[in-house]
């Protein structure tokens, strides 16, 4: 069966009312609805915020979300229906049709009549082969949408492999777990990265994502071992030391009430992280606008735009050199490459330097990144393919966990009771400490939070390839030079292999159970690829972005912006939103954690200065907050001072006594800790802090009070 979406027949609007007559919708009505909804875009749902809005906006969204719901579920089988009755089909050669329809008057089943006749169609007189289904389309009806949802409506309706042709292009979508397993990993030799290598060929020239053959068999024995488990490990704290600014920073917009845009931020999280990580280079994009930063990111939009444009601009040689846009690439290329060129020149110095022997699980503590590991390992590089090497590996390892993040955060928005499980976990595993390796382990919620956001957003949506022969994908034959897409997205949303497969439910992982990934789920679900070109990075992100959710929700409430425009999506190389993801951030509120004879130590984990200042001064308790563990905890504070009397033991000790020793206690206390250890900072103020680590000086006032407490001066 072969199908045309981009019919004559059906733009000019003849819709065989013979055929649709069989529909429950009349001809012409089917027609108008296609025309109005335009035949690609009408399934793309998009993806709604659930913002609470005054004045009844939850009802207006939820009604909303039930007519997209509708229309959608009527408009599927619309489309189905057009298809059985041929309205979007190639034609086939005449005799075919002819005895379908005649075969078809003596009654035999459908399905089987289709297999049949596919099987032994043939064209010009030689026998035809089982052919993959195929649907045309408009080129434009591609572009500046996210392609992988129409991709996902077809596959509904044809299933795990279909031919997509628009203009002169054509690929083969596939959406079956084990033709994808064939391609990427039982013949994986026998596909390259096609179209991918050549979009991508500006900025990574032959790094590990594009390049094939013998040149990434050599990048990748040299760079997987680059990534073992001490490295990880050490990566763990710069995880929680980049996500800690992060709070920082969301600390200072929850205090001014100011929303922020959790996208963008992300994407500076994760650029911060890789930059430190691959080639020890500290962006502080979180805190600075750097001409490196930004020319990381023009960059990063020219590829994007590139591996979606239906025309390559770019090749053409004048326009080349007189667009504004690919002169602006072409000096960001330049200083990211001299970046890089110094970045190298310094760290073979460092090689140069050190005295430390090589080994398996080498690692340099002031410079544990990739490039070191590269360099001290003798690799026999030359510079080009050495920073083809770290641009790629900046790029695969920067956005996509950035998507990840900004799509889970998204998810938590409409999951409160999800997220108050986490909170749940990171409270008991964490407190308010940095994750550790051991603490990782037992964040196993977290973890299936991650894993089940990548499923529903899979970074990126497709896998791209090309055949290098031809072969067999299932019973259907091809060629060599097919240009390729998995849809990740649609393996991992395929009703067939997934229960609510549309539901963000991490409970459908088991917390005891195996981490999943492309083997233990047979392929239907493969976030980090399969088979040889599987993501490096795998472990690195998955403690990244953990490492971050844990933080993050362990702090903060975050709920979408009212107002926000509504988070609907976007591809470029990864899955973006279209116009950000505004969230208003709260602080959490945990209880204070009072001083007793049996607390062993006490951390100050304190709230940011203005804002205790200010609230101290309000409410005209003498830096209340000063005794609470809970970081930025904002847990009434004028009802602090009550939380105090009650747990204070000592049932027949007056109210009026408690509450002088409380205050006493209180004032004492700021002024230990502002002489003691916070010289520096102004009397009653405290160094903003938080992220599980004690401010500094913080053990020496621990041990004041405690001294304090055991001498009952409370
Ligand atoms: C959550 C974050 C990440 C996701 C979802 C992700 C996903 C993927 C996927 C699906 C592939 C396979 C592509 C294909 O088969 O065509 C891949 C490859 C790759 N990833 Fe990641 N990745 C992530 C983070 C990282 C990080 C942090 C790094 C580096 C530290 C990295 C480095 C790479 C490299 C170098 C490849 C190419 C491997 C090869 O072709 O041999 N990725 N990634």
């Amino acid at each position: 069966m072969s199908v045309n979406l981009s019919s004559p027949l059906l733009q000019a609007g003849h819709v065989s009312s013979q055929r649709c007559s069989l529909t429950s919708a009349s001809p012409q009505k089917l027609h108008r609805s296609f025309v109005k909804h335009q035949p690609w875009r009408p399934f793309a749902p998009s993806v709604r915020c659930s913002a609470s809005r005054s004045g009844g906006g939850d009802e207006d969204q939820a009604v909303k979300e039930e007519v997209e719901r509708l229309l959608e579920e009527k408009q599927r089988p619309e489309v189905a229906a057009c298809v059985d009755f041929g309205e979007y089909t190639v034609p086939q050669p005449g005799w075919v049709l002819a005895l379908r329809n005649g075969l078809s008057k003596l009654g035999p089943p459908g399905e089987f009549l289709e297999g049949l006749l596919s099987r032994w169609a043939t064209e010009g007189g030689e026998t035809r082969r089982l052919e993959i289904p195929q649907v045309k389309q408009s080129i434009n009806a591609i572009t500046g949408q996210s392609f992988f949802i129409p991709l996902y409506h077809l596959f509904l309706t044809y299933g795990g492999i279909y031919r997509l042709t628009f203009g002169p292009k054509s690929f083969l979508i596939v959406s079956d777990p084990q033709i994808a397993k064939h391609i990427l990993k039982d013949n994986a030799k026998a596909y390259s990265k096609g179209i991918l290598a050549e979009i991508l060929e500006f900025v990574m020239g032959t790094g590990l994502i594009p390049a094939d053959g013998e040149i990434w068999r050599v990048r990748r024995r040299a760079i997987v071992p680059a990534l073992h488990q001490k490295y990880v490990v050490a990566m763990i704290k710069l995880f929680g030391e980049a996500s800690y600014k992060l709070c920082k920073k969301l600390d200072v917009a929850a205090s001014d009430g100011e929303d922020v845009e959790m996208e963008s931020l992300f994407s500076r999280l994760t650029l911060d992280v890789i930059g430190k990580a691959i080639f020890n280079y500290e962006f502080d994009s979180l805190t600075n606008d750097n001409g490196i930063v930004e020319a990381v990111y023009i960059v990063l939009r020219e590829a994007e735009m590139r591996s979606t444009a239906p025309i390559p601009t770019w090749e053409i040689p004048i326009w080349k050199d007189i667009s504004p846009r690919q002169k602006k690439v072409s000096q960001a290329l330049k200083l990211i490459n001299s970046t890089l060129d110094d970045l190298i020149a310094i760290c073979k110095k460092m090689v140069e330097q050190e005295e430390l022997q090589f080994h398996e699980e080498y690692m340099n503590e002031q410079d544990p990144s990739i490039l070191h590991f590269l360099l001290a390992s003798g690799d026999d590089v030359s510079s080009k393919q050495l920073r083809d090497d770290l641009m790629t590996l900046l790029i695969a390892g920067h956005e996509t966990s950035a998507a990840v993040l900004t799509w889970t955060f998204y998810l938590l928005s409409k999951s409160p009771e999800v997220v108050a499980k986490l909170q749940d976990e990171a409270d008991s595993v964490l407190g308010d400490r940095f994750p550790t390796i051991e603490d990782l382990k037992k964040l196993k919620y977290t973890t299936r939070v991650i894993n089940e956001s990548l499923r529903l957003y899979p970074q990126p949506p497709v896998l791209i390839r090309r055949s290098l022969e031809d072969d067999m994908l299932g019973e259907y034959p091809i060629k060599r030079g097919e240009d390729i897409f998995i849809s990740v997205w649609n393996l991992h949303r395929s009703p067939k292999h997934w229960v609510d497969a549309e539901k963000f439910n991490p409970e459908r992982w088991l917390l005891d159970g195996p981490n999943p990934n492309e083997s233990n789920q047979n392929f239907s679900y493969l976030p980090f690829g399969g088979g040889p070109r599987k993501c490096v990075g795998d472990m690195f992100a998955t403690f990244e972005t953990v490492v971050a959710t844990a933080m993050l929700v362990r702090r903060f409430n975050f709920q979408i912006a009212p107002g926000a425009p509504p988070v609907a999506m976007t591809t470029g190389a990864t899955i973006h939103t279209t116009e950000g993801l505004e969230m208003t951030v709260t602080r959490r509120t945990i209880p204070p954690i009072i001083p007793n004879l049996e607390t062993k130590e006490l951390t100050f984990d304190a709230c940011r200065s203005s804002s205790i200042t200010r609230i101290c001064q309000a409410s005209k308790v003498p830096s209340v907050a000063l005794v609470t563990k809970s970081w930025n905890s904002r847990v009434g504070l004028n009802s602090v001072p009550q939380w105090y009397i009650e747990k204070l033991p000592g049932e027949d000790v007056s109210l009026g006594v408690k509450c002088e020793a409380i205050n006493k206690c209180l004032s004492n206390l700021t002024r230990v800790m502002s002489s003691h250890c916070f010289g520096r900072l102004e009397e009653g103020q405290l160094q903003p802090c938080g992220g599980g680590q004690p401010p500094f000086g913080s053990e020496k006032v621990a041990s004041v009070v405690h001294r304090r407490i055991k001498r009952k001066k409370i």
